[in-house]
C-alpha cells in the first residue's frame, strides 16, 4: 500500500506557511527551507519531510480565493483544483510537492466537512453503501468527528462483510482517538470484527467486558480463534461455553467441525457429530460441508461420503465439498467423476467448483483439461473467472514448466489487479526480476495510492520516473503523454484510492481540461496543477489558463531575475530557437524581470539579425549584462 508519511508539524505551521507560500522559489540559491524529499524503493511512493516556515516574506501572489475553500454545502465529496504558474525557476514544482503535502493532511477535506455533522453521517453512509469503505475511514479521519452510533454500526458491519478488517480497526482506532464510547452492540460488532482480522487478543479484551455473554459473542470467538489457526482453543472455548449453559447453534458446529479438522481430531470430531445429531438441529449445508470437510482432514474419505450419502437436500454447495475433499487428497480422477455427475445430477457448478476443478487439475498437472474447464466456465455456463480461477490457472501453468505462458496470462488477465494471481506466479517460480514484476503489479493497481504525482512524458531532463526541481530535489512520478490515460494505466481501483493527483509540466498536456473536470467534479480528487502560463514569448502556454475558470485557487509564482535579482514574471530564452515547446534547463533558459525580458528580446532580435546575415554564420547562444 502506497500513502503519503505526513508531516509531524502542526495543522498551524502548515496554515502559516500557506500565507506566505511564495517565499521558498525565489532565489537562484539552494534554499534550506525547502521540503526535503527522499524516494522509498517504491518508486512512486514520496517520503516528505516537512519544511519550516519561511522567515522570508512572499514576494508576489495572486490567490483568486483563500487555498482551502470551506464553501462545500453537499454532502458528495466534491473535488478541488489549485493551479500553480509561474515562469521557470519560480518553483512550481517545489510548491507543488508542499501543495500536495498539505493538502492531503490538512487540506480541505477537513475543514469542509468538520462543519457539518450530519451532512458527515450522510457521506459516510453514502461512502458505505457505495462500497467505498477506504474513503470512509478516511473521512472519518480526516474530519476527527464522533460519527452517530448507527453509522459506525453500519460501517463495522459493512467491513465484516466485505472483509475489510483493517477499515473496520482503523474505524475503532477513530473511535479511541476521539473518546467515542461504543454501546454493547457495537462492542460486539468490534469483537467480531477484531475475531475475523485475528486479532485474537483485542476480541478477547473486548469479550471479558461484555456484561452479558451471548452465543453470538462465544460464536464470534470461537470461530476467531478456528480461522486463526488456534483449533485447541477454539475447543476449550466451546467445552467452556458448554459449562456455562449455552447451547450450541448450526454456527458454533461449523467452528467446531473446523476445529477438528484443523487438528485432525477425529475424537473430538465424532464425539461432536454425536451432539449434532442428539440436536434439534435440522440439516444445514454449512454444517454438513464443514462436517465432510472434518472427516476428509482427518483422512476419513468413508465416513465423509457417508455424510454426503445421508444428506437429503443435496445442492451446489454439498457437491462442492465433496469435490473439494477429493481433491484435497489429490483425487484427480474422483474429482473429474465427480464434477460430471454432479452436472449429471442437474446442478449447476458455480465458482467455488470451478476453483476445486482446477485445483485439482493444477495438482494433477492437468494443463490441457485446466483449460478446458477453465474456457467452459464462461462458455457453458455463464460465469466469469474470479482473481482465484486466474490464480489456480497461473499456479496450474507455473507448476507445469509454462512459466512464459503464466506471466502472459497474467498480463492478459482482466482481474490482474487480484494479489493472488501475482502470488501464485510467485509461487510458481523463482522470479529473476522482482522489480519488472513490482513494476506490473503497480501499473495493475495491486499497490495502492492516496497520492499520485503525474508529469508529461515530454519532459525527459531527467529520465521519465521522476520530476526533479532546478536544485535537485527529485520525486518520483507517472511520465504520460496524455492525462486521460492516468485512471486505465494506474488501474481503476488504485485511481479510486487516490485523494490527490499532482500535475507537473500542465502546459504540455493536451486534455488538460478535461482531465481536470472530471477527476475534480465526478471523481472528487484534489488536483494540484503546476505549470507555465507562458512560453518563452509570453503567449498563453498550452492550456494551463484555460483551467483557471476550473480552480478553486491560483498562484502565480515568481523567480529572480538573473541579471538585476529583481522579481522575474517572465523566461528568457537564450537561444534562437523558435518552436514552442523546446526542453531545457538553465542551458537554454533564464527567469527575467520585465525590464531585462524586453532588453533581453531586443538583444535576441538584434543577434539573430546578425547571425541570420550570410556573412556570420556561428554561435547560438547569447549573453546580457
Ligand atoms: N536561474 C536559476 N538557475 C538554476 N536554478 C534556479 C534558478 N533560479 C532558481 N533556481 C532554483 O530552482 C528552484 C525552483 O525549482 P523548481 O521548483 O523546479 O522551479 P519551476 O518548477 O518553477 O521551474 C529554486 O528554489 C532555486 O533553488
Ligand atoms: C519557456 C518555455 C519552456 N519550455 C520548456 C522548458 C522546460 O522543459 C519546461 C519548463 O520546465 P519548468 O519545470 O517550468 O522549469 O518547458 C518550452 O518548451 N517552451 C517555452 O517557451
Amino acid at each position: 500500500m502506497k500513502s503519503l508519511i505526513f508531516p509531524t508539524c502542526s495543522p498551524l505551521s502548515f496554515h502559516l506557511r500557506k500565507a506566505t507560500p511564495f517565499a521558498f522559489f525565489s532565489l537562484p540559491s539552494k534554499n534550506p527551507n525547502l521540503c526535503q524529499l527522499s524516494t522509498l524503493s517504491n518508486p512512486k511512493f514520496l517520503h516528505i519531510k516537512p519544511a519550516m516556515p519561511s522567515p522570508t516574506p512572499p514576494i508576489f501572489s495572486i490567490p483568486n480565493r483563500k487555498l482551502h475553500t470551506e464553501t462545500s454545502q453537499s454532502s458528495s465529496p466534491c473535488g478541488e483544483i489549485h493551479v500553480i504558474v509561474g515562469p521557470m525557476f519560480a518553483g512550481k514544482t517545489t510548491s507543488l510537492l508542499r501543495r500536495i503535502q498539505a493538502e492531503s493532511s490538512n487540506g480541505s477535506f477537513q475543514a469542509k466537512l468538520r462543519k457539518n455533522y450530519i451532512q458527515l453521517n450522510k457521506a459516510l453512509k453514502g461512502l458505505c453503501f457505495t462500497g467505498r469503505l477506504g474513503e470512509a475511514v478516511g473521512l472519518l479521519w480526516r474530519t476527527r468527528l464522533k460519527a452517530d452510533a448507527g453509522t459506525y454500526a453500519l460501517l463495522l458491519q459493512e467491513c465484516i462483510f466485505r472483509k475489510e478488517y483493517k477499515s473496520g480497526r482503523s474505524i475503532h482506532a477513530q473511535m479511541v482517538v476521539i473518546g467515542y464510547v461504543p454501546s454493547e452492540y457495537l462492542k460486539i460488532k468490534l469483537l467480531i470484527l477484531y475475531a475475523k482480522l485475528g486479532d485474537l487478543k483485542t476480541a478477547h479484551v473486548l469479550f471479558d467486558k461484555l456484561l452479558e455473554k451471548t452465543l453470538i459473542s462465544w460464536n464470534a470467538m470461537i470461530a476467531g480463534f478456528v480461522q486463526k489457526g488456534c483449533g485447541e482453543f477454539g475447543l476449550d472455548l466451546y467445552y467452556n461455553m458448554r459449562k456455562n449453559g449455552l447451547t450450541p447453534d448450526q454456527y458454533t458446529f461449523a467452528s467446531i467441525f473446523r476445529a477438528c479438522a484443523s487438528l485432525a481430531s477425529l475424537e473430538h470430531g465424532k464425539r461432536v457429530h454425536g451432539i449434532l445429531i442428539k440436536s434439534h438441529i435440522r440439516e444445514n449445508v454449512v454444517v454438513s460441508s464443514s462436517l465432510m470437510d472434518m472427516y476428509f482432514k482427518c483422512s476419513s474419505l468413508i465416513d465423509a461420503h457417508q455424510v454426503f450419502v445421508k444428506v437429503v437436500n443435496r445442492n451446489v454447495i454439498t457437491w462442492t465439498s465433496l469435490i473439494s475433499g477429493y481433491g484435497q487428497h489429490g483425487r484427480v480422477i474422483e474429482v473429474l467423476e465427480l464434477f460430471d455427475k454432479m452436472k449429471k445430477e442437474g446442478f449447476r457448478p458455480n465458482y467455488v467448483t470451478f476453483l476445486a476443478v482446477l485445483s485439482a487439475c493444477s495438482h494433477g498437472g492437468l494443463v490441457d483439461e485446466g483449460w478446458h474447464y477453465f474456457l467452459s466456465m464462461t462458455r457453458d455456463y455463464g460465469i466469469q473467472p474470479t482473481g482465484q480461477h486466474y490464480a489456480a490457472m497461473v499456479d496450474l501453468l507455473g507448476r507445469s514448466g509454462k512459466l512464459h505462458e503464466a506471466y502472459k496470462f497474467v498480463l492478459n488477465s482482466p482481474c490482474k489487479e487480484h494479489p493472488a494471481i501475482w502470488g501464485a506466479l510467485l509461487g510458481a517460480c523463482i522470479w529473476e526480476n522482482l522489480a519488472a514484476l513490482r513494476w506490473n503489479m503497480r501499473n495493475s493497481g495491486v499497490i495502492k495510492e492516496t497520492v499520485a504525482i503525474i508529469k508529461s512524458n515530454k519532459d525527459t531532463r531527467y529520465g521519465l520516473d521522476s520530476i526533479v526541481t532546478h536544485d535537485g530535489m527529485k520525486l518520483p512520478c507517472w511520465a504520460l503523454a496524455n492525462l486521460l490515460s492516468f485512471r486505465q494505466k494506474l488501474g481503476p481501483d488504485a485511481y479510486d484510492q487516490l485523494d490527490v493527483i499532482g500535475i507537473d509540466e500542465a502546459q504540455f498536456f493536451d486534455d488538460l481540461y478535461d482531465f481536470c473536470c472530471e477527476a475534480a467534479d465526478h471523481d472528487g480528487k484534489t488536483l494540484i496543477v503546476a505549470g507555465l502560463d507562458g512560453d518563452y514569448l509570453r503567449r498563453s502556454f498550452g492550456s494551463v489558463l484555460d483551467i483557471i475558470p476550473l480552480a478553486d485557487s491560483v498562484m502565480k509564482l515568481t523567480a529572480r531575475c538573473e541579471l538585476c535579482g529583481r522579481r522575474a514574471f517572465f523566461t528568457l530564452r537564450k537561444t534562437d530557437e523558435t518552436q514552442t515547446e523546446l526542453i531545457g534547463g538553465a542551458d537554454i533558459y533564464m527567469p527575467v524581470c520585465r525590464q531585462h525580458y524586453v532588453n533581453g528580446q531586443v538583444v535576441i532580435e538584434a543577434a539573430r539579425s546578425v547571425l541570420e546575415s550570410p556573412k556570420l554564420q556561428y554561435g547560438s547562444y547569447t549573453s546580457f549584462t
